[in-house]
């Protein structure tokens, strides 16, 4: 049999209806506009698109996007005068840096400027650790998808074992804070764990956000088990072309209970979730 396929495409849509009409009721009911500034450093094409598509979708959902876009040579110092600008602008409800920065930047330095409250990201460490203890603040928006991508299969999440594969401060380690509060029991490997297909075998659900092209293989992945693939890698293949590939050898996944595609899993949930953070941002923020 096949496994279910998690339609992330369909789900972020849906999530996208529903913020437009958060955006319009947040517009009639407090004559407030969500704002989202977007500020792009350099011109890497992947970061383009992605900007793009997020420019556009807060265009439909009735949210307005403010864009900064800056060169690559832009100093550190004119990229936190910018991040402070847009701090005291009380039309701009989130912030969004897209990542990755230049090399010469301190990526850190530069997300730690930005108001815990406009950090739609949820990469500031006063949301980091807001999410580490259970009392709310902002959510970093891959991990947020994930658990709507989730939800749509599992009611029930005590005591199921997850295994996440990847460390990483934007997917890894958020996306286990937010299954622990779920109580489940959640195991962190990366490229040190030893014997990793012997661990994934173990899981009820795995999270694959490891960046490395079909990594997981069908022997990896238990009968029943959930996969969810956060990879999303540009490779070319023997005629030239490129395509995008997951973290998971989907076509060896029959015996799953279900898996999200690349293209079209969580990519789609990432933007709809960056979205709806602003809402969120704008719902809470104070008075103009
Ligand atoms: N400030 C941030 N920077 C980055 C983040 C982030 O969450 N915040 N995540 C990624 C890039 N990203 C959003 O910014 C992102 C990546 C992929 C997709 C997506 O929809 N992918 C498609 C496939 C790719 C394609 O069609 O080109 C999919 O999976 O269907 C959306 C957003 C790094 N930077």
């Amino acid at each position: 049999m096949m496994a279910e396929i998690i339609d992330g495409k369909a789900m972020a849509q849906r999530l996208l209806e529903e913020t437009a009409t958060a955006v319009e009721k947040m517009r009639v009911e407090h004559g407030r506009t969500p704002g989202l500034a977007v500020v792009l450093v350099g011109s890497d094409p992947a970061s383009e698109v992605y900007v793009g598509r997020k420019i556009a979708q807060c265009r439909k959902a009735g949210i307005r996007s403010i864009e900064h876009r800056l060169p690559a040579t832009v100093s550190q110092a004119e990229l936190l005068a910018l991040i402070d600008e847009l701090n005291a602008d009380s039309e701009v409800h989130g912030i969004l840096i897209q990542l990755p920065l230049p090399d010469h930047v301190d990526a850190g330095l530069v997300l730690d400027r930005i108001s815990p409250a406009k950090d739609v990201d949820g990469f500031h460490p006063v949301n980091v650790g807001r999410l580490s203890t259970g009392t709310g603040g902002l959510v970093p928006c891959t991990p947020l998808g994930i658990m709507v991508l989730l939800d749509s299969v599992i009611d029930d999440y005590r005591g199921l074992n997850v295994v996440v594969i990847g460390k990483s401060n934007i997917v890894g380690k958020p996306v286990s804070m937010l299954l622990l509060e779920r109580e489940a029991t959640v195991t962190v490997t990366h490229i040190e764990t030893r014997d990793l297909p012997d661990v994934a075998r173990k899981a009820d659900i795995i999270v694959a956000a490891a960046g490395a092209p079909h990594l997981v293989r069908g022997y990896w992945v238990k009968p029943g088990a959930v996969v969810i693939d956060v990879g999303i890698t540009r490779v070319r293949d023997h005629d030239g072309k490129t395509r995008i590939v997951g973290d998971c050898a989907t076509h060896e996944l029959d015996h799953a209970r279900a898996v999200t595609p690349v293209p079209g899993g969580v990519g789609p949930m990432t933007i709809a979730c960056l979205l709806s953070n602003t809402v969120k941002a704008a719902g809470t923020a104070d008075p103009a």
